[in-house]
């Protein structure tokens, strides 16, 4: 199928962006570039060997969506684009609902104008919010205590995008609600671009790696979990890739959700451990106080995935420290490298 991708240039788009044409889809990515560049574009098509069509263009420009939706006569939508740091979220609420509701709602307007029918959208686990109990279900409540705007606009979406295949029988539309995506594509070519100060604890082992951080700080060692520090499910971004791929491939009229996951819980010190034997390069860290907002414990059950779209996670997470490692260590200032 001829798909676009929206938010190809960044983080996971890029890697779907190769899953797309490892199962032999056709991809064409939009992207603003606001928070990628192009050479990630240029990666991807020296990567799969295809000159994957990229137009640089912010979702909301509706118009021009429109026309790039039927001039490429695509069938199908991957959303990923939009804004995602949890912290600015909170500081420039407004500028999150207007760029992540905006996008979303231009885009189902152009597709809706094109005749498009079929859309995956990235959500994240956040939004189960801070009562659930893992390991987090899809049957869960979800969307009632989530503490940040970021959060909020990836459940206003889910909720839009039912109502949407509700109003429209032919719509079909799948929500993903990824956990934590980690590691890199194994060629080292692409990968997730560094940033200057990494709010995620893998860019920012990455960064303590490489030696341009002095060490890592460890947000509470005092939690109800085997070594006291928090859970996460880690998952390969290659993984994460080949979910879109499967649920693309089993789309249905009406809106579902499925959780991303690997379904294991990883603790701040095991990937630590994990980025250690990856890179062969120390690791120091200290342990300082919990961070504001963070759940001691988050993973999924990610039987419904494995029964309903034959995915499970299958990279194991020194697998995903390894790579990181190759693109860090082949690209230490990313795609500026
Ligand atoms: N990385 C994670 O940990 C994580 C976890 C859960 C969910 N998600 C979601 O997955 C999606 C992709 O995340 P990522 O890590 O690849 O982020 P990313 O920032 O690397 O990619 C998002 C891309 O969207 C583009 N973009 C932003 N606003 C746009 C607009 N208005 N029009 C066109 N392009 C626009 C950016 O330039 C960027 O290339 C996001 O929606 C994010 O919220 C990410
Ligand atoms: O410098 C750091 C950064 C993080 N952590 C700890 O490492 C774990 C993972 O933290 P991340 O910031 O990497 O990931 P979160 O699970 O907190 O949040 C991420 O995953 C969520 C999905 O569950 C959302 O998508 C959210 O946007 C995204 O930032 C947490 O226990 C956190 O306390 C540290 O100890 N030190």
């Amino acid at each position: 199928m001829k798909i676009l991708l929206t938010g190809g240039a960044g983080y996971i788009g890029t890697h779907t962006a190769v899953a797309l044409v490892e199962a032999g889809h056709d991809p064409v990515i939009v992207d603003d570039l606001s928070n990628s560049s192009e050479e990630a574009v240029r990666r991807v098509r020296e990567l799969t060997g295809r000159q994957v069509p990229f137009h640089e263009l912010d979702l909301r420009q509706q118009d021009a969506l429109t026309a790039i939706l039927r001039e490429e006569g695509i069938e199908a939508v991957i959303h990923l684009a939009g804004l995602k740091a949890v912290g600015e979220s909170v500081a420039q609420p407004l500028r999150y609902y207007g760029t992540n509701l905006e996008s979303t709602l231009s885009l189902l307007e152009a597709m809706r104008a094109s005749g498009v029918e079929r859309i995956v959208f990235s959500s994240t686990a956040t939004v189960y919010g801070a009562h659930a109990t893992p390991p987090f279900r899809e049957s869960d409540q979800a969307g009632v205590d989530v503490s940040h705007p970021y959060g909020k606009t990836k459940f206003m979406i889910e909720q839009i995008l039912a109502d949407a295949a509700a109003a429209d029988p032919a719509l079909q539309a799948t929500v993903l609600r990824y956990f934590n995506p980690i590691g890199a594509h194994p060629s080292g070519r692409i990968g997730e671009d560094p940033a200057q100060i990494p709010n995620n604890l893998a860019p920012f082992v990455l960064q303590v790696a490489v030696g341009k951080l002095p060490l890592v700080r460890v947000f509470g060692n005092d939690y109800d979990t085997p070594d006291g520090t928090g859970l996460r499910d880690y998952l390969h971004v290659m993984d994460l890739a080949e979910g879109h791929v499967a649920a693309l491939d089993r789309l249905e009229p009406g809106s579902r959700v499925y959780n991303l996951g690997s379904g294991t819980a990883t603790s701040v010190l095991e990937l630590i451990e994990s980025f250690r034997r990856a890179s062969g390069q120390p690791i120091p860290y200290e342990v300082v106080a919990r961070r504001p907002g963070d759940d001691p414990a988050t993973f999924a059950d990610a039987s419904l995935a494995a029964q309903e779209l034959g995915w499970s996670a299958k990279r194991s997470i020194d697998e995903a420290c390894a790579d990181s490692w190759r693109w860090q260590s082949q690209n230490p200032r990313g795609y500026a490298s």
